[in-house]
This record gives structure tokens, sequence and C-alpha cells, in this order.
């Protein structure tokens, strides 16, 4: 992976070899996806280090969850011609930065510091500055009236019923300041589908998309890409006075040398592969291609844009890889809306219990803005606390001490307990069974959830139990053979269980409670774990009972480090 610091400021450049997401380029190592700054060049230390860090999560997020990232002390501002190198080694990554191939720290483990550390610190300097970029815009345009530059009729047709902008707000179908924000977009169509989901998760709903607009006759040919984007959010916002979002791109083909000119596409479609075809017979295949996506997000307030660019030899370049650079310019966009507008994670419930509770009217305007909360949040947060956590020790044990077996953070259990409770209670347990010690904390939130008794199996017989059922196993983290108890008292023929458990790793513990359940006559119609080891067989080992398993996260353990495999679908 390569950094450059060029003329234009911070330029990122990412070989994405065993990304999932930049899969179907895998083939051609020369193709890049960056994501460039704006404006002046030079940038403090710390913004420096943190737009890095911004820009390389973006990236990291999609294909090496896993990685830790430190960086180095940028000793100045970054000059031109600089770069920047990244090694890894399993579990960290380490960025050095060089200076004409000469290490500028020698000495730089010592000076490497985390940055999550400083994050804070970071993102307020960063908020702080957010304005800059658009400054530009604001000066070329302000003599003008915006209006003329960009047309959309079906803005115009919406105005032209409401009238006003009270009108719209009345619209709303509920206190926009208590519970719900409101936005309008001004985006590609699918990209708005993508958009409304996304927000929803943060409570922010889209009441109405314009794809339409398009430039003026007169001023044709006058606009950036970037200025559309920026002017779009504008008018939107001036228009209806709730926050908007708008995108545009940009696709330039270089000029082949002499004999062959460039080329710019503001619109993509088939004549745009067609003309790529075309030109391969007669270009070098290493002819450069270029696909730049701007968003820009306007509330009144803050006027954002986000860029990003994707570069693509024009033997491998084809109209979808548009969406790379489209997908890093709006993740770019969230993670800054994100800082700038500290958006929680998730709504707390009772504001989603009003949310759903809406009445007909209101009920209508959320099913169109399609509010889709992500399902299981509870998953979403222990995936997070295990990338950013969750240490490797010798054997392959993964050690998750600071928020689930030792320190136990609480409300991330109630929340995971609440998605585990979802995904079991079709099966109609009577009751929840369970082990001790680390079996307890999500058992206790899942019987809570579904309003059944817990029973727990017990390492050895309590001087207070009668009647008890034993059995033993081996617990494949100690590697020592464990005595399981319970009493019959509480688990009879005509109980159902569902088996919750914190891993799911080899499967002896998950089996010694099926056998513990059956020796009570007590089907198990289901078990539910928070986190499956899924290098470790557990779920080979148990299928032969037939029991649907449940688990929140999914990972392995490889000499990479731990890798969270069902990421894609939170
Ligand atoms: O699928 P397996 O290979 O059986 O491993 C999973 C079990 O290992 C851990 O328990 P541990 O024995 O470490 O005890 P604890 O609950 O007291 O932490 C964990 O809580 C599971 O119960």
């Amino acid at each position: 992976m390569t950094v450059l610091f060029g003329q234009f400021g911070f330029c990122c450049a990412c070989y994405a070899y065993t990304s999932k997401f930049f899969h179907n380029y895998i083939f051609n190592p020369k193709q890049k996806c960056k994501g460039s700054f704006y404006g002046n060049s030079l940038f403090s230390k710390k913004q420096s280090c943190y737009f890095l860090k911004r820009r390389y999560l973006n990236l990291v997020s999609r294909h090496r969850r896993n990685t830790k990232i430190q960086f180095c002390t940028v000793k100045s501002c970054l000059p031109n011609n600089q770069n920047i190198n990244f090694s890894e080694d399993r579990r960290t990554t380490f960025i050095d930065f060089k200076e004409n191939g000469t290490q500028v720290d020698e000495d730089h483990e010592s000076k490497l510091y985390q940055l999550e550390e400083d994050e804070d610190e970071l993102i307020q300097e960063y908020a702080e500055d957010n304005l800059w970029e658009t400054t530009a815009v604001t000066e070329r345009y302000a003599s003008l009236d915006q209006r003329d530059y960009l047309i959309s009729k079906k803005l115009v047709e919406y105005l032209d019923v409401r009238k006003n902008e009270a009108q719209i707000q009345s619209e709303y179908p509920m206190d926009k300041d208590a519970i719900l924000d409101w936005w309008v977009a001004a985006v590609d169509s699918k990209k708005f589908k993508e958009l409304q989901n996304l927000y929803g998760n943060f409570g922010i709903f889209f009441l109405e998309n314009f794809p339409d607009f398009a430039e003026n006759k007169l001023y044709e040919g006058k606009l950036t890409p970037k200025d559309k984007a920026i002017l779009k959010a504008r008018r939107l916002y001036s228009c209806m006075g709730v926050p908007a979002i708008a995108d545009s791109l940009l696709f330039v083909i270089e000029p082949g040398g002499s004999h062959s000119q460039g080329y710019q596409f503001e619109q993509l479609d088939d004549n745009v592969d067609r003309l790529l075809e075309t030109l391969r017979t007669t270009s070098k295949p290493n002819r450069v291609t270029t696909f730049y996506s701007y968003v820009a997000y306007c509330d009144g307030e803050r006027e954002l844009v986000e860029e990003g660019i994707c570069e693509v030899d024009i033997f491998f370049a084809h109209s979808s890889q548009a969406s790379i650079a489209s997908s890093t310019a709006f993740d770019n966009l969230m993670l800054r809306l994100r800082t700038d507008l500290h958006l929680p994670a998730y709504r707390p419930d009772d504001e989603m219990d009003v949310i759903q509770n809406a009445d007909a009217k209101d009920a209508a305007l959320l099913s169109k803005s399609v509010y889709k909360r992500q399902k299981l949040p509870g998953a979403v947060l222990l995936a997070d606390r295990l990338l950013h956590e969750a240490d490797l020790l010798q054997g392959n044990l993964i050690k998750v001490t600071s928020f689930l077996n030792h320190q136990v953070d609480v409300s991330l259990m109630e929340s995971c307990g609440k998605d585990l409770a979802s995904l079991l209670r079709d099966t109609n347990p009577t009751k929840i069974l369970t082990i001790e010690t680390s079996g307890l904390l999500p058992a206790i939130t899942v019987s809570r959830e579904l309003g059944l008794f817990m029973v727990y199996a017990r390492h050895g017989k309590s001087i207070t139990m009668s009647d008890c059922i034993h059995t033993f196993y081996r617990s494949q983290t100690k590697g020592e053979l464990y005595e399981l108890v319970i009493s019959r008292e509480y688990l009879g023929e005509n109980d159902r269980v569902v088996i919750i458990d914190d891993f799911l790793a080899g499967g002896s513990t998950l089996d010694a409670l099926i056998r513990l359940a059956n020796m009570a006559g007590t089907e198990v119609c289901g078990i539910g774990v928070l986190i499956e080891r899924t290098d470790m067989g557990g779920r080979a080992f148990l299928s032969g009972y037939n029991i649907p398993i449940f688990s929140l996260v999914r990972l392995s353990v490889s000499s990479e480090g731990l890798r969270v495999e069902n990421i894609d679908k939170f």
C-alpha cells in the first residue's frame, strides 16, 4: 500500500489486493483507488495524520478490519514527492514517512504513537477546519443567482405544489428536533436507496430525491463537477430548508498521444463503454482513465465536499468502476458527517419505539423513506469491539477480557441479547440453558428479552442441589476435564430450551450442554452464541444434532490475525 503526498495535497493510493470489494480488479495491480484533498497542500501534522487515517481506515474497513493502525510522527508539513510506506506485521500497520528514500525518523519505533489516543483532539481540530474547501466555490458564484446554473424539473414541480418551506415542513411526520432528521438528496437513484438505508440507522430520513438536476444550456460547461455537487446541495437546502446531499461524476480518458484526443463524460452509459472498447484497439494498454466522484452536503451552517477517485488503465476500464469512486466519496462524507454532526451509531430504543408507533400519515411517510434499521445492531457493536479490542494470545486464543468475560460492557451484552433473542424467538423455547461463567452474561439478557427463566449448568454440584444430572466435557481453552451438573428440578420433559453461550469454538461445551438437556428429556430447539470461531470446527462438530445454531459474529484466526467473516452482512 502506498501513500503519496503530491502537488495537490494529499493523495492516497491503495493497491487493494485482498479486498472483496476490489475482488473484480485483482488482476490489475496498477489499478488504484485514490482519495485526495482539495485546496492548500499544507496540512498540519495532526491533520495529515487524521486525513491519512480516515482514508486508510476507509479502505481498511473493506478488507482488513482487524488491522490496528499506528502512525509515526510526521515531522513537518510534507512537501511534494515524499512518500510513505506501509508495512504490516501481524496485527499492526506501521506507516513510515520517508523522504527520497531516506527515513525521516531513524528511531521511528520510539516515536510511533497510537492514533486512537489522540483521536478526539484530531477530530476536534479537523472539525474546526471543515469549511475551508468550499470557500472558493462560494466566492466564484457569490455575485450570481445560483438558480440559473442548474435546473431540476422535479424540484420545480415539487415546489409548485408546496409553494413554501413552511408547507414542506408541515409534512414532517414528527417534531424533527426531537426524533428525526429529514434530509433531501440529489443523487443517482441507486445511490439514493443506499443512502436511505445507511442514514436510516442514524435516524435520518430522506424526504425526496431529485436526480434530474441538469446544467442550464446557457452555462453549459462552466461548472466543474465539484461545483455542481455543491450548488445542487446548496440549492436544495435553500428551497427545502433541510440538509441536502448531492453528487456528481466525471470520467476522464487522457489523450492517447498526438493522434488521439482526450475525453470527458459527466454521464456514464453504454456509449462510454463502447468508446472504451474502440479506444482499446488503438491505445496503449496503460492509457489512464479516471473516475471522479464528488459528494456535497449543505445544511445552512456547513458545506462539505468529499471526493473519490478511481484510476484505471484503459485496458481494464469499464463504466461500472465509477461506483468505486462514488462509494469512496460517499463513505468519506459519511465519516465526516459522523464526526461533525456527532451522529450516534444507533438511535436509542425509546426513540425507535416512537417511530414504529407513528400514526397512519406518519407511517406512510416513513415507509416512503424506506426506513431500515440495521437488523442486528448488537452484532455490529460486538464486531466493532472485537476488531478494536480483542487480542490474540498464544495458541490462537482470543482475549476479550476488556468487554466480555472479565470486565463486562453490560449495555453491549444487552444489545447482543436482543439480537440473539430476535434470532431465536421463533424456536419457541420455554427456558434458556447456559453454563457458568461467561455464558451467563448473554444468557441473562436473552432470558429477559424472551421473558423466560434461565438455568445454568454448574461446574460441580452445590450442596443445595439434589437429583442432579451429570456429564463431563473437556474445555478446549483450558485443556481440562470438567464435570457439568444440573438439577432435574429445573429442567424436565416439558421444557424446550435454547442454549446460549459466549463462544462456540470446538463445540465441546455446547455438546455437553445438549447431552445434559437430552438426559433430562428436554428438547434443545436452538443454540445462540455471541462469537463463533469458524476456524475451530464447532459448527461441524455439532451438526449431527440438527439443532439450528445462530452466532452474532463469526470470526477466524490465521497468521494474518483475527478476521470477522460476516462483516459484509452488518
Ligand atoms: O466450543 P468450545 O471449544 O467448547 O469452547 C467454548 C467455551 O469456551 C469458553 O469457556 P471456558 O471453558 O473458557 O470457561 P468460562 O466460561 O469460565 O470462560 C466459552 O465460554 C465457551 O463456553
